[in-house]
């Protein structure tokens, strides 16, 4: 892998409150850091720079750890020229300010802003000031809510500034935590395959013109906190990710230093089962996209029934289905799954709803699959 040191002449952000971690010594010391070498390596083996030379990259940028130091090894690579590549691509920094935790949240923003400024780069900021929005039942806190209105600003921030990715800092531990989430929430193959490293952004024109992509997703945060140590630059601890009441801070916080007691390498670990699952399912997705193709017509969703029929391919397809027509796949567990697939299997003929107001009719040789029209949905009528 080629050498880039980085060259900033960057110290830590003024407005270092108490909150802020790392190191704010001269950043001549980060011209020959190991740590941050490897930081750039690996970056740079995930995600080539051919890919990226030309284009615009929007890094979602929260102020803590990991998208700092995202931003930061982006802004190196794109300014260098690695095997003979020089880039012409540019980076853009993109901040969303829920706004639920006070001064603290204006000072991450803060921190942001003056990060993209002292790297001389654009800086997009969203804000959550209209509860309007909110559907029937969430509040502003939900997680789902959060990142759905943070994920619709992010797309926008990149039409707006002309990027075509979208870079998010998830590390090695994220992977992990989420898998140990959905394992113990209930899940099924797609769940244990983890956080995708890249996809596009959506279905449908304009948001599957951006792609979402996770170059550090491999990494451990240990090494990214290590390396930002070492070239002198600080981060934004957010309050919030030591309140065990959320599930995901729990398994961070007690569950995995618990299970590194006896299986100390237990995140590399799981980390390459995630990663054998992950390719499994790629063969499986490819196998599904061919079930789809010979077996399935859309609009209304239209299943040829046969004996024979593999469990997992079939549901994998269905996903994909259900994905395309954008309905809601989150109330839709294993076993609803599993009902259509013996649908599809049997030669009854029968009827039912699955959640999301989806009415299934299995009759002759097909299964019709389709949303139900307001006036005959139970709950309306
Ligand atoms: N407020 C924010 N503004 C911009 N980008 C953000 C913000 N919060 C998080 N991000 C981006 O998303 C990445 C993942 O953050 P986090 O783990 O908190 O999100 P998550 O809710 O788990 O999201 P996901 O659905 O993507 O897993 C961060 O590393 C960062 O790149």
């Amino acid at each position: 892998m080629s050498a880039i040191v980085n060259d900033l002449d960057l110290n830590s952000p003024p407005d270092d409150s108490d909150r802020s971690q790392g190191e704010s010594g001269n950043a001549a010391s980060d011209t020959r850091s190991s740590k941050w070498q490897e930081l750039i390596d690996s970056l740079l083996g995930a995600w080539p720079t051919q890919r990226w030379a030309e284009v615009g990259v929007l890094v979602g940028c929260s102020g803590g750890a990991d998208s700092v130091a995202l931003a930061r090894l982006l802004h190196t690579i794109s300014r260098e020229s690695v095997d003979g590549i020089s880039r012409r691509g540019f980076i853009v920094l993109a901040h969303f300010d829920h706004g639920l935790r006070g001064d603290e949240s204006r000072g991450d923003r803060d921190f942001v802003v003056d990060l993209a400024a002292r790297l001389g780069v654009d800086c997009r900021l969203g804000t959550s000031d209209s509860p309007d929005d909110l559907e029937a039942g969430s509040t502003r806190a939900d997680e789902a809510y959060l990142r759905s209105q943070r994920y619709a600003f992010l797309k926008q921030a990149a039409g707006q500034t002309g990027c075509r990715y979208i870079a998010l800092a998830h590390s090695l531990d994220d992977n992990v935590e989420t898998v140990l989430h959905h394992l113990m929430r209930g899940t099924g193959p797609a769940g244990l395959a983890g956080i995708a490293p890249a996809r596009e952004a959506g279905t449908r024109p304009p948001e599957n013109d951006f792609v979402i992509t996770r170059p550090l997703l491999s990494v451990r945060r240990q090494l990214i906190r290590d390396g930002l140590s070492e070239i002198g630059q600080a981060w934004r601890e957010d309050s919030s990710n030591t309140d065990t009441d959320y599930q995901r801070n729990w398994i961070r916080g007690e569950l995995l230093p618990l299970m590194q007691t006896r299986f100390p390498e237990v995140i590399p670990a799981i980390g390459r089962a995630i990663d054998s699952q992950r390719q499994w399912r790629s063969v499986i997705d490819q196998q599904a996209d061919q079930w789809i193709a010979s077996h399935a017509s859309i609009d209304p969703i239209v299943l040829q029934r046969r004996a024979d029929h593999d469990p997992s391919v079939t549901i994998a397809a269905l996903q994909m289905l259900w994905k395309q027509s954008g309905w809601s796949r989150t109330a839709m567990g294993q076993r609803h799954w599993q009902q259509l697939v013996e649908s599809l299997v049997s030669t009854s003929n029968h009827r039912y709803s699955l959640p999301g107001e989806i009415d299934v009719l299995a009759e002759g040789d097909l299964v019709t699959v389709k949303v139900l029209p307001r006036d005959q949905r139970r709950s309306e009528a």
